[in-house]
């Protein structure tokens, strides 16, 4: 399978919805990000990308999720598997949809925007929400150990 590498960025907000963009002339929803370019760091990915794309810094947590390489079938490339690197991150500043991106969109757990419309998303999106529920298992039962 041929893979394509993406940095993408895992925003929670307070109410535990996450952000999706759907990028123009494409159907699906996906985490905001994108490809590195040669010799950059998936941080200094992650905040030029945000930078195009939403036009606001980032801020890097170190108690969150710690995040994930992840694979899933790629969203936009027939017959790639993308391979992403999943960083919790906060935004910083005003943001809004910039360049190419078409929508903005915070999804719950069900899948639903808060009109509650069901979001079109995709493949890694699910990928990513079972890892972090994994995540959340573990983090709560280390605390009940603690
Ligand atoms: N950003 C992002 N890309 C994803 C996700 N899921 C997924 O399959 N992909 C796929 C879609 C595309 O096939 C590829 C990202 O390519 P892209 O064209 O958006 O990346 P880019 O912004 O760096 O654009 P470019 O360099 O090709 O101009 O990864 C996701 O959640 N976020």
């Amino acid at each position: 399978m041929k893979t394509v590498s993406v940095v993408c960025a895992w925003v929670m907000r307070a109410d535990g919805r996450i952000l999706l963009v759907r990028k123009a002339n494409t159907a699906l929803f996906l985490f905001p990000g994108g490809k590195p370019e040669p010799g950059e760091t998936a941080e200094e990915t992650l905040r030029r990308e945000i930078v195009e794309e939403l036009g606001c810094a980032l801020r890097f947590e170190h108690d969150r999720w710690p995040g994930d390489v992840l694979r899933a079938p790629a969203a936009n490339e027939a017959g790639f598997d993308v391979e992403a690197t999943l960083l919790q991150v906060e935004l910083d500043g005003l943001f809004s949809a910039r360049a190419e991106i078409a929508e903005i969109a915070w999804m719950d757990r069900a899948g639903r925007d808060d009109d509650g419309r069901l979001l079109p998303c995709a493949p890694l999106t699910d990928v990513a929400w079972s890892a972090y529920d994994g995540w959340m298992i573990s983090a709560k039962s280390s605390a009940r150990r603690a």
